[in-house]
């Protein structure tokens, strides 16, 4: 009966779709189909007659679930199944359960920044001294904390530690604070939902039997309470259906747990284990790349992973002289393609570790008039005049958030000083107000001068105006908030570039808010638009429908596909990042992080990095990332660009592979020339022989590339260097011979 449905899937994708009750586990590599074996079941389980309302699909962003949604649609017009993330989902349930967590169902959701804002204020006002460790590493271990389900009562710092100590005095304070302002952050979503769901049978069994199918994609990237929920509302209806790759978990800094996978088992016994074999995204060389890669992981099980696509192009490896280089090539090598019509500007995407690499690729492709889009949604709802145009909307949605108020009190300016904001504080603290009821009573402030006390009145009355107002659309109500505040006339007037770019920024934002009014039409309110922009995740940006070029981080390109992806700045320090340095752990998490990014491509790859690269104000030789060394060179195109003024001569091989398999097909990262200290040259074996004595048309031997024969020479002393052809697949190399084990046949 459903045929057409399933006629487009594999065996192996069709019994995981077609798994009706009882927990199920789908185990697969990347391009395998688990996302697609979600939307395909969840369309099954439609037709079979299941309610759309008993259907639950947890994602991990927003964008991954309006994609889901409309493929759900496509499949079975006007299904509404809920689909969303996880903190989504905990935030609309604990809306509903607020009270019994000790909120008021208006509460704010605190982004990071906000978070970390109330939590300073919150030390400061305590008064404690953090001695070495910062805010942010306080924030840290809080979070750790909710993640683990520790609540401030039972939190207890380990033996001996310091910073521990310090959490043990800060979070209850904080956590108090948050509750105060009627605000959480995104670990307390969580954190209230599963402690809610464990401390109330009943509610617990309403979710359960309401939710009686639930679904995770990407479970691998869940943590312990995200974990909880799901098992939680999945007892008595135990439909849980997880689909995840080990080798694709990238959030362990989240608190992502790769043992999730295991417990799985373990909590349900009965579980039916699906595993997909078969990629449908990738030619068979950047499989094989990839495949590569990840076996130098140890904390691994091995998978199976073949495609019947195409062998496809080899994979290149290119070096480039600097950045700018490596942007204008590859925006030349985009434009190229554009314009002999091979490609649209869709079909690219460039990848890079952090977001502060964008800026060369911007520029080149606007250089060439090629259309972008930079995803990073997180940090356009991070730009402070979003911030501030939004803190009026959340104060007018949440008169007690603080936090808000105290961002907009004297922005624009108002002529509030920072004085009176700390005499308005500490009033408010000695009465149990929250700000903004004390500025209501600024004229009981004996301290405020007339003047001062007449500043607030307007600000009281201005926030009474416009919550007045508060009744149509968000984006009406987002106008209103921009004239009657005297914002945008505020940024009108200003000077300075950046206020005109605020400007337009603030006319996106207004686009943002039309588009939520249209999507969810009569549901429209201006708690779920706040709920939605503080929820925003990177992705969530990224608009597929436009023919531009994409540019975003290896994080945000999880579960994406593209078929022409540049991964570009594979340096050590950025790729494995800095912090892995001295973890294991973490080491072997970015070469995770460098296979999402490798399996995201269709047809064609190319991976990079710079000799030289400007980061962080300063210009800096690098060293080549590690994980080059662990990509197979028989699918690999080296390139290396005639500007690069130590590379060319220095493929050779310098340390093994960790697996003694992966021996002699691996290739190996050039060796640093000009940035090595000087080093007594190592002579060739056989003691005699100097560089200066080879000569062309020698037949020479290498340890691990075998017999060649010299092809070119060129340069003199310890400079001298021999082009070697291998013949075969390894083809001519590079050596400098003083410092290359090269001897004589
Ligand atoms: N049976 C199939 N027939 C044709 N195309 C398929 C089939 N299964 C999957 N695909 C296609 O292969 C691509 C990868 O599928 P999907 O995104 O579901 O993989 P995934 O396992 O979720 O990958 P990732 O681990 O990267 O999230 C998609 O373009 C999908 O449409
Ligand atoms: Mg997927």
């Amino acid at each position: 009966m459903h045929d057409d449905l399933l006629a487009r899937l594999t065996p192996a994708q069709r019994e995981a779709v077609t798994h009706v009750e009882g927990p199920l586990l789908v185990l697969a590599g990347p391009g395998s189909g688990k996302t697609r074996v979600i939307t395909y079941r969840i369309a099954y389980l439609l037709r079979l007659g299941i309610p759309d309302t008993s259907i639950l699909g947890l994602t991990f962003t927003n964008k991954a679930a309006q994609e889901m949604q409309s493929r759900v649609q496509q499949l079975v017009p006007g299904a509404r199944v809920w689909l969303g993330t996880f903190h989504r989902f905990a935030a609309q349930t604990l809306r509903k359960y607020a009270n019994l967590v000790g909120l008021e169902s208006h509460f704010t959701i605190y982004d990071k920044d906000d978070s970390l804002r109330a939590l300073r204020s919150v030390i400061a006002d305590a008064r404690i001294d953090l001695g070495s460790y910062s805010p942010e590493a306080v924030a840290h271990a809080i979070s750790g904390a909710k993640s683990a389900l520790l609540t401030p009562q039972n939190y207890e710092p380990r033996d001996g530690s310091p910073l521990g100590e310090l959490v043990a005095r800060i979070y209850p304070l904080y956590q108090e604070r948050l509750r105060r302002s009627n605000a959480v952050d995104f670990d307390d979503l969580l954190m209230y939902l599963a402690l809610l769901l464990r401390q109330s049978p009943e509610i617990r069994h309403r979710l359960d039997a309401t939710y009686r199918f639930v679904m995770v994609d990407e479970y691998q990237d869940t943590n312990l309470v995200q974990y909880a929920i799901a098992r939680a509302i999945s007892v008595e209806y135990p439909n849980l259906a997880v689909t995840g790759d080990p080798d694709q978990s990238i959030y362990g800094w989240r608190g992502a747990n790769l043992n999730n996978i295991l417990e799985f088992e373990k909590d349900f016994p009965n579980v039916r284990v699906v595993r997909l074999e078969q990629n449908y995204r990738s030619t068979k060389r950047i499989l094989a790349v990839a495949a590569k890669l990840i076996a130098h992981n140890v904390r691994r099980k091995e998978k199976d992973l073949f495609t019947d696509n195409e062998e496809g192009r080899p994979v290149r490896l290119v070096t480039y002289a600097d950045n700018q280089e490596e942007a204008e090539d590859i925006a030349e090598q985009i434009a190229r393609a554009i314009q002999r019509g091979e490609r649209r500007p869709r079909d690219f995407a460039i990848f890079y570790r952090m977001n502060a690499l964008s800026r060369g690729f911007e520029i080149a492709l606007r250089e060439r008039g090629i259309p972008y889009q930079i995803v990073n949604g997180v940090e356009f709802f991070q730009r402070k005049e979003i911030k501030d145009v939004i803190a009026y909307l959340q104060l007018i949605n949440n008169p007690r958030d603080d936090v808000a108020f105290l961002r907009v009190i004297n922005t624009p300016p108002r002529s509030i000083g920072e004085t009176s904001v700390r005499r308005l504080r500490e009033f408010a603290a000695a009465h149990g107000l929250c700000l903004l009821e004390a500025a209501r009573r600024a004229d009981a402030i004996p301290e405020f001068s007339l003047r001062t006390m007449g500043a607030f009145r307007a600000f009281v009355n201005l926030y009474d105006r416009l919550v007045a107002a508060a009744q149509g659309s968000v984006e009406e109500l987002l106008g209103l908030v921009l004239t009657e505040t005297g914002y945008r006339e505020y940024l009108e007037r200003s000077q300075h570039m950046e206020d005109q770019e605020r400007l337009a920024n603030i006319e996106e934002l207004l686009t943002v808010a039309r588009q939520f009014d249209e999507r969810s039409g009569e549901a429209a309110s201006l708690e779920s638009f706040l709920e939605e922009t503080s929820l925003v995740s990177d992705t969530d940006a990224l608009d597929e429908s436009a023919d531009r070029v994409t540019l975003m981080t290896l994080h945000a390109s999880k579960g994406l596909e593209f078929p022409v992806v540049f991964l570009v700045a594979c340096e050590q320090g950025i790729l494995p990042h800095e912090r892995s340095r001295n973890d294991m752990d973490e080491l072997e998490e970015e070469r995770r992080l460098m296979f999402v990014g490798i399996t995201r491509a269709k047809q064609e790859l190319q991976i990079s990095m710079a000799e030289y690269r400007d980061f962080r104000g300063q210009r800096k030789l690098t060293i080549p990332s590690q994980f080059l060394m662990e990509l197979p060179r028989e699918h690999l195109e080296i390139i290396t660009s005639s500007r690069v003024a130590t590379r060319p001569a220095s493929w050779v091989g310098t340390s093994p592979a960790p697996q003694s398999v992966f021996r002699g097909s691996t290739w190996e990262a050039p060796r640093r020339t000009s940035a090595m200290p000087p080093s007594p040259p190592r002579r060739a074996q056989g003691g005699a022989l100097t560089p200066d004595d080879f000569v062309l048309n020698m037949s020479v031997v290498h340890p691990r590339y075998g017999v060649g024969r010299i092809v070119a020479l060129s340069g003199s002393g310890d400079a001298r260097k021999a082009t070697v052809d291998f013949g075969g697949a390894i083809g001519k190399m590079k050596f400098i011979l003083s410092q290359s084990p090269l001897r004589p046949k």
